[in-house]
């Protein structure tokens, strides 16, 4: 509870005046009763007033008078719950965006190792249906909690103002009602949580089978993915299916509790009016409260559920709130970048424990290219992980003359392009994705920059050129030209003092992988290079070039060192050649 008060922050005025209004609306819809008792004891039949006598004052026997008082009272209580309706909506709406944008945020600068934990299905779920959650609660349910409390405690102090014996019969069974909704609030709670996972399940299924669609389809996966899903699926069923199995009996068996009470009022109360003890107004008004009374405490039970519901999806929100973010150190510092590379004796672990880099040396100049070679699980990635501060090292890096650790991640970033094998590209037109970094790239520099890359011909040749959509909702390109597009986006801007081509070259032939090195090399002098590649030709050009072979550099030198010597270079490269 407190942590849902914690969201209320900004909003309490606002909800403060909604749970004014229902308290004035439910001060309204209290009165009705009493009024129904004075026309039936008082104008109808002949029982004198008595506590009611100032509605004798005032109304006399007109019972049209009193009619009209009943219309304006509710006519009153509707305004005020109107009212309450719209000021906490627009509270909980408010609190959810700012929910969403927190969440959004923290995602945005939780660490990378963090993200690479997470299923992004669950992800998705914990910022839409987990703030659903929580804006339902807030903009219903919270403020009918004040309208629970003030309606029980009211009801209650009028039926004992009309009959003290009657009160007693009339809430006979409410502890039990309340002490019932409580147990199963409890029990409930883990349902809920377990059910939220399940989704989180489901929805993490879906989203991979959707964006691997291709993998699905390329390994004839289809049946598989089906079963997995229905897996997934029945499990959700099930536990949902518990869920509402849960809901069903509390709300029968309450049911049952709640006619239970208002028969035991109907009895006693009938009785008592033939023995002449209550008026048939006063039972008529007894019976309205008890129906008035029971409403709030079944309620009760439910919102008691809502509100393990919420409590749950706060968790879950607070979870990722509360993991740690990247920041900046206040020691750290904002160097001119010229893009030496030093390793020095780096040894590096992911959080399994396993050595995936292992006494790594090495040194490249500001503006010479290096190299790796490696087979695949050998460490390249991770290699260009620590350069751009993913993760934290052993041993020394150093860019120029400053160890990376005391370099902030932020401008290290912004110093180094990173093109990856498999790029993304965003559902826009192929110009808006080069020029995605920045909104001020003239034209002139998006086809420099397209041209480098050679992908400036092939754009052209599209239908719409460079306003041709591409990624999810556009034209799908190919391997190379995606990597080419991704290629242009990096390069053109002239921040970056360090390119890494994480074997985004990939698809490219031969001859164009030669010609954009070539003219990267030209437009570029002074950046420097880092080429990961199983194609000898792409390397062979390097300044430098390393051979990683499960986390250690097994070889290193130039093309020409390295075909001199035995190794796994040459081997790879006489393969290669008899392919060629
Ligand atoms: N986030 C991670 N957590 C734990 N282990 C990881 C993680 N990422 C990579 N590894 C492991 O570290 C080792 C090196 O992986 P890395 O991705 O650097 O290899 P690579 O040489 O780039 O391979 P590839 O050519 O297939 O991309 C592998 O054994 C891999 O399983």
């Amino acid at each position: 509870m407190k942590n849902i008060f914690k969201y209320l922050k900004g909003y309490r005025g606002v909800f403060g005046i909604a749970i004014l209004s229902i308290i004035i609306a439910t001060v309204m819809q209290l009165a009705t009763p009493i009024l129904i008792k004075y026309a039936v004891d008082s104008i109808i039949g002949e029982v004198p007033a008595g506590n009611l006598q100032f509605l004798m004052d005032a109304f006399g026997k007109n019972l049209m008078a009193v009619v009209w008082l009943m219309i304006g009272i509710n006519f009153i209580g509707g305004i005020f719950l109107f009212l309450k309706g719209y000021l906490s909506s627009y509270a909980a709406e408010n609190i959810a965006q700012n929910i969403r944008d927190s969440l959004y945020r923290q995602i945005q600068y939780m660490t990378y190792e963090q993200h690479t934990k997470k299923e992004t299905g669950d992800m998705i779920q914990r910022c839409t249906s987990d703030v659903e959650t929580i804006r339902r609660f807030l903009g219903v349910q919270i403020v009918d909690l004040g309208r629970i409390v003030i309606m029980i405690t009211l009801s209650v102090a009028i039926m004992m103002s009309l009959n003290v014996r009657l009160t007693i019969y009339a809430i006979a069974l409410i502890p039990i009602l309340f002490a019932f909704s409580y147990i199963f609030f409890t029990k409930i709670q883990k349902t809920f949580k377990k059910s939220d996972e399940a989704e989180g399940t489901l929805t993490t299924v879906l989203q991979e089978n959707l964006s691997g669609v291709r993998v699905v389809r390329a390994f004839g996966r289809e049946k598989f993915e089906i079963d997995k899903f229905e897996e997934v699926n029945s499990n959700y069923r099930n536990i949902t299916y518990k869920l509402v199995e849960t809901l069903a009996m509390f709300w029968s068996s309450s049911d049952l509790l709640t006619l239970l009470q208002s028969g035991i009022v109907l009895v006693v109360g009938a009785s008592m009016v033939i023995t002449g003890n209550l008026t048939i107004g006063t039972l008529i008004a007894f019976i309205t409260y008890e129906s008035m009374l029971l409403w709030p405490v079944k309620q009760s039970g439910r919102l008691l559920s809502e509100l393990g519901k919420t409590t749950v999806a706060i968790t879950r929100i607070e979870e990722i709130l509360n993991e740690t973010i990247e920041k900046d150190l206040p020691t750290e510092i904002e160097p001119e970048i010229e893009g030496s590379i030093t390793f020095d004796h780096v040894n590096f672990a992911y959080p399994d424990g396993k050595l995936a880099l292992e006494d790594i040396s090495f040194k490249l100049e500001k503006g010479k290219t290096l190299g790796i070679l490696g087979s695949t699980g050998s460490g390249k990635s991770t290699l260009v992980h620590l350069i751009q501060r993913l993760y934290e090292y052993e041993g020394s890096i150093k860019i120029d003359d400053h160890e990376l650790s005391t370099i902030k991640k932020q401008w290290i970033r912004r110093k180094i392009g990173l093109i990856l094998q498999e790029p993304y590209l965003y559902a826009k037109t192929v110009k808006e994705n080069i020029g995605i970094t920045d909104k001020r790239y003239e034209e002139t520099q998006i086809f420099e920059a397209a041209k480098t890359a050679s992908i400036h011909d092939n754009i052209l040749e599209f239908k719409e050129g460079y306003e041709t959509i591409v990624g999810e909702k556009g034209v799908s390109l190919s391997g190379g030209q995606k990597q080419r597009v991704a290629i242009s986006r990096t390069i053109i801007d002239p921040d970056k003092r360090i390119l890494i081509f994480d074997d985004s070259l990939s698809a490219v032939d031969t001859e164009t992988d030669m010609k954009i090195r070539r003219a990267l090399k030209k437009r570029s002098k002074d950046v420097t290079t880092l080429i990961i590649s199983h194609r000898i030709t792409t390397l062979s050009e390097a300044d430098y070039i390393i051979v990683l072979d499960e986390g250690k550099m097994i070889q290193s030198g130039t093309h020409k060192d390295l075909i001199d010597e035995d190794g796994l270079y040459k081997r790879i490269w006489d393969l290669q050649k008899m392919v060629v």
